[in-house]
């Protein structure tokens, strides 16, 4: 593609040098200096850890015909190739790699944010559309979901990088799926790696405490959240469920009004689906609520009520991407569990129960194990730890939780990454007095199990579906659910 086309729905920077850009051609976008091939478009991206800007001489020497860089990017003396400059470089990537690579994407695209949450309601709607006979594929921490098969796109982020997206959907769109969930992370957002695109419909499940090492303040994070509003179609609406804070709802709201966007809310306090009454089961939920103008009974056997408003914000954002579609409420009973969340890992001979989740958070750590109380006759013990390189603010709150809110506290290794891990432990215990330290998460789920007695849960949370433990910079493979079926010697 020449970079006239390339070009065609981003406005050239002011200050292009006349030349004539239909005799370039592009045929490649990267910011890695690494990935550079004869003819690509090199991006110059200043990142957290390095500045691309320094490497632009490499990519000139590896072919590149074009350079977009900030304003006052000067080339090496003597370099012929062209310098395109912008103060918006990572969203004008964002929008050239859908131009060049995506063309041809699903037709209905829908973003999900929130800090927890995002992957449960993302595969809930992939599943309802798959229900509903419809080409549906989910994207975000799991990969992607709803595919039999797929190439490989490398390390899939939450919210992968732009020019990776583009080529996910470019895949998927050639593979005649038209409907896409998929999750925006914080992160995601602020490097404007969803810059290209348009959702039909967005959700926010929530905000609470995650990521102060990455955004420098609270607001900081909220406004990234918000801005995934700012990537919406005309008119698209929004989704929130109304029973996160009042003051978070209340931005969400104020931002959805000054987009001029509908807003639509779900949960106890909801208007477009109503939680209504929610009654804990041996082996799931009874749900009673108002939706489509009439009240719904049902059972889900999904277990914990963060489950439940996932499922219905998935339901409204379902209904929500098509105009006169009643909200699918009866195709809920029949959602499947996803992934390392509230994952079933093992009933026990004496009956009690072995969970994985990937709490994370304070907030997610609160809600599953207040969800597992109502199921615990006898003791709850928690396994868990916090991660390395991420918000150490995190660690003593998860630690004040878990004393709060189970009978025995265990604390372990969560991907300790460049951290010490005994610190991080320390952090945490910190908070939680009377907690059992065990660095190896294996022999920490084995002393979970070999406490358990008739009526007790286990729940080992915050690595939910993930292989791997990450030490130092090496990626030991480990799974939680595959820990406790191999000391417990079932499969
Ligand atoms: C903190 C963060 O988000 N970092 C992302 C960011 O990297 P960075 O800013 O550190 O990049 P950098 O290393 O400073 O490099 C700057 C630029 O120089 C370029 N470069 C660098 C070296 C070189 O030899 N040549 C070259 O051209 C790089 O390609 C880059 O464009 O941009 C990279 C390229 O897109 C991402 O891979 C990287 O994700 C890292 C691996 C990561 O761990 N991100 C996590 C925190 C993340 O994004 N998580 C969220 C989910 C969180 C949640 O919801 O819980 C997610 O969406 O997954
Ligand atoms: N609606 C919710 N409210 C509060 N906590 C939730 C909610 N949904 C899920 N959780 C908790 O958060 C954990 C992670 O859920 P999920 O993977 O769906 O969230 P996520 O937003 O995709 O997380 P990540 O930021 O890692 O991508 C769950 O295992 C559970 O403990
Ligand atoms: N998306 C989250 C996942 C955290 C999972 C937990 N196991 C950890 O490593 O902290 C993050 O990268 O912050
Ligand atoms: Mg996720």
């Amino acid at each position: 593609m020449d970079l006239y086309h390339l070009f065609s729905h981003v406005p050239l920077p002011l200050g292009t040098p006349h030349v004539d850009i239909t005799d370039v051609d592009i045929t490649g976008i990267t910011s890695n200096s690494n990935d550079v091939q004869p003819g690509f478009l090199f991006v110059a991206l200043k990142g957290t850890k390095q500045d691309g800007h320094t490497y632009i001489p490499k990519a000139i020497q590896a072919g590149a015909a074009a350079i977009l860089a900030e304003e006052g990017t000067k080339l090496p003396s003597g370099a012929k190739t062209l310098l395109i400059t912008t103060n918006h470089t990572a969203s004008t990537l964002a929008k050239l790699a859908m131009t060049f690579y995506g063309r041809h994407i699903p037709s209905t695209i829908v973003g999900i944010t929130g800090t927890n949450g995002k992957t449960s309601t993302a595969t809930f709607l992939q599943q309802l559309w798959t229900q509903e006979k419809k080409h549906a594929v989910s994207l975000g921490t799991l990969g992607l979901g709803g595919l039999t098969s797929a190439p490989d796109f490398g390390p899939i982020l939450t919210t992968p990088d732009s020019v990776t997206l583009a080529k996910i959907l470019a895949y998927l769109g050639e593979h005649s799926i038209t409907h896409l969930a998929m999750e925006a992370s914080s992160h995601g957002l602020a490097q404007h790696r969803l810059d290209g695109l348009t959702f039909k419909t967005v959700g926010f499940t929530n905000l609470t405490r995650d990521h102060l090492d990455y955004h420098p303040t609270v607001e900081d994070y909220l406004n990234a959240k918000l801005s995934l509003l700012e990537h919406l179609e005309v008119g698209g609406p929004v989704i929130a469920n109304a029973d996160m804070e009042t003051s978070i709802l209340e931005r969400i709201t104020q931002k959805a009004h000054s987009l001029n966007l509908p807003l639509h809310t779900v949960g106890f306090k909801g208007e477009m689906i109503k939680l209504l009454n929610v009654r804990p089961l041996p082996q799931g939920q009874a749900v009673h609520l108002r939706a489509n103008g009439q009240t719904h009974q049902f059972i889900t056997p999904l277990v914990g009520h963060f489950q439940l408003q996932n499922m219905i914000m998935a339901a409204a954002l379902s209904s929500a991407v098509e105009t006169n579609t009643p909200i699918p409420i009866a195709l809920l009973a029949h959602l499947q569990g996803v992934k390392g969340r509230m994952e079933l890992a093992a009933t026990l001979p004496n009956q009690a129960a072995v969970y994985v989740d990937y709490a994370h958070t304070p907030d997610a750590l609160m809600r599953l194990l207040q969800a597992l109380r109502p199921h615990t006759a006898g003791q709850l013990i928690v396994v868990f730890g916090a991660g390395g390189d991420r918000d150490a603010g995190k660690r003593p709150l998860m630690g004040e939780i878990a004393h709060k809110f189970a009978n025995k506290v265990i604390v372990t290794d969560d991907n300790p990454r460049s951290e010490d891990p005994a610190r991080i432990r320390k952090e945490i215990l910190a908070a939680a007095p009377d907690g059992i330290e065990i660095a190896d998460r294996k022999k920490a789920i084995e002393i979970g199990l070999s406490l358990l007695k008739s009526g007790d849960i286990l729940v080992v949370a915050g690595k939910g579906h993930e292989e791997g433990q990450i030490i130092s910079g090496q990626v030991y493979p480990f799974n939680d659910v595959k820990a406790i079926q191999s000391l417990i010697g079932s499969p």
